[in-house]
């Protein structure tokens, strides 16, 4: 059986990017936890945040996580999926866990050019390079500790595919 392989990292590293052209290259499914409470809550993140306030949020992608869990997926997490610990233990018991990282000021630089506010509300208050900088600070330890591997996502997306698929010992179906 073919386990599940979560993409995790801080908003703008590429998980939803990455992942969908990763499933392509595995002929896996490709599921998107934001995706999919979008799609189950007909609202974005944006609206979800604002009726329900993060807390409300947290808990919905808890429960959109285990609802994409299948084998043989490829699945994008929102980039705060790692706080909660449970998540973070459901990931590593179910599949392999491969986390995208990136130094802030790129992060900060793909986020201020495709901003997405609907589904990248703030989550400081503060402008986006610094609140990248916090975000990493106060989650890298988060991202570590969820992870098997960690591939450097600075790479352009084919690159990043080919360490997954090396730190996995998995080749491209196609
Ligand atoms: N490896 C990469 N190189 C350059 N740009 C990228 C890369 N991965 C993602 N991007 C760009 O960064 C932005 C955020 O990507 P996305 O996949 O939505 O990230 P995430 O789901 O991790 O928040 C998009 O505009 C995307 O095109
Ligand atoms: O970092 C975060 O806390 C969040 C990241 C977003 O997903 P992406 O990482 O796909 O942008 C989305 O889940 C929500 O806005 C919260
Ligand atoms: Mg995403």
């Amino acid at each position: 059986m073919s386990l599940p392989i979560y993409l995790i990292g801080a908003r703008g590293c590429g998980k939803t990017t990455v992942g969908e052209a990763l499933s392509r290259a595995l002929g896996y499914a490709f599921r998107d936890t934001d995706h999919h409470l979008q799609l189950s809550t007909q609202r974005s993140v944006a609206q979800i945040v604002a009726q329900e306030g993060w807390e409300g949020f947290r808990a919905r992608e808890t429960e959109s996580l285990k609802a994409v869990t299948a084998p043989a997926t490829v699945i994008a997490t929102g980039g705060g999926m790692v706080l909660a610990e449970h998540n973070r233990r459901f990931m590593r018991e179910q599949g392999r866990v491969i986390w995208l990282s990136a130094p802030s000021h790129i992060l900060a630089q793909r986020l201020e050019s495709q901003p997405e506010a609907a589904q990248r509300p703030t989550l400081t208050g503060r402008p986006i390079a610094e609140e990248m900088g916090d975000i990493l600070r106060e989650r890298a330890h988060l991202y570590r500790d969820a992870a098997h591997h960690e591939v450097n996502a600075m790479q352009a997306p084919d690159r990043v595919i080919d360490d997954i698929l090396q730190s996995l010992s998995l080749a491209r179906a196609s």
